[in-house]
């Protein structure tokens, strides 16, 4: 019998708490757990220290996750749960990503303060944003408007739009509906136009390699058709080698045992992308996620990637 509580490490933001929050309700449901059974345990990283820069300027994915990988790995934390679209493609030697819970939403929600659409902002409109993603896709659809960095947690994002620093912002419509901000987009953007960045919406449970039991009762509350989506969008990411600097989307849908997946990669001022759609069997979900990357890759050819930096 376990008589410690197991430690779960999570960010500070309301939203990585929600998620962190939704882990431990789901493991005290699969096992009939009861509450003292689990301690969340709040961590600053780096990600949440800096926030007048861009991700990607600061080198991106990892910003938000070393501070907890260190604990984990060490055994002050039993298990972490992190937005999947934040974790790096390769992870600390011993730790892995061992559940996934069902995928939230994975759209884009538009925020619009002058226009309830994205398309229907004036000419020359200010749009806040710090993903290379969206500020890629914003200039593809709206080669007229002003993008400007916009980052910090949701609600200093929603503030600054409200203060005017801009007339409309983009955020993951997950974490709004996780935070309970269901009326807050005046949009939801259509993925085909849109597409979303790979492993949005979905929330995951980094433990160690070792640790069966943990592991084990991670297994119970793992959803495999998110397991897989967001496997193989991971696996499309780490083929175009995750370059923070190249924009990228990508989502994947299971449908039974069939997996569809569509990729993109833009250059940052949107006026170049290339698309790939690739279907095939769930357990294949890595391999698909691969082959897309490499197929776009070649499709883009070596310029593509070499055109800006
Ligand atoms: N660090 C940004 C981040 N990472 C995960 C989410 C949203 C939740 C999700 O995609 O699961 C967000 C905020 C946003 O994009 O609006």
């Amino acid at each position: 019998m376990q008589t410690k509580p197991f430690r779960i490490g999570t960010r500070g933001s309301p939203l990585a708490l929600a998620q962190a929050y939704e882990t431990r309700d789901r493991l005290m449901a699969a096992h009939g757990l009861a509450e003292p059974m689990f301690e969340i345990v709040v961590l600053s990283t780096q990600g949440d220290r800096i926030t007048d820069r861009p991700l990607a300027e600061l080198g991106g994915k990892g910003l938000f996750t070393e501070e907890i990988e260190a604990q984990l790995r060490s055994g002050d934390l039993d298990l972490a749960v992190h937005s999947s679209k934040d974790m790096p493609t390769k992870l600390p030697e011993g730790l892995f990503l061992s559940a996934f819970l069902p995928r939230e939403d994975v759209r884009d929600a538009f925020i619009g303060k002058t226009a309830p659409k994205l398309t229907e902002l004036p000419h020359g409109a200010t749009v806040g944003s710090s993903s290379l993603r969206r500020q890629a896709l914003i200039r593809r659809l709206r080669p007229d408007l002003n993008v400007i960095t916009f980052r910090g947690q949701v609600d200093t994002r929603l503030r600054k739009l409200a203060e005017g620093q801009a007339d409309g912002t983009l955020l993951a419509y997950a974490g709004l509906r996780r935070l309970g901000k269901l009326d807050v987009p005046t949009e939801l953007l259509d993925p085909k136009d849109f597409p979303p960045a790979p492993a949005q919406g979905a929330i995951c449970i980094e433990s160690r390699t070792g640790d069966d039991r943990m592991n084990s009762l991670l297994a119970a509350i793992n959803d495999h058709p998110t397991y897989d989506a967001v496997t193989c969008e991971r696996a499309f990411l780490a083929a175009l080698d995750g370059s923070c600097r190249t924009p990228i989307a990508g989502y994947a849908v299971c449908d039974g045992d069939r997996l569809s997946f569509s990729g993109m990669i833009l250059t940052p001022d949107g006026s170049r992308f290339h698309e790939i759609d690739l279907e095939g069997a769930c357990g294949d979900a890595a391999e698909i996620g691969r082959a897309a990357g490499e197929a776009i890759r070649a499709k883009a050819g070596p310029d593509f990637f070499s055109s800006w930096s």
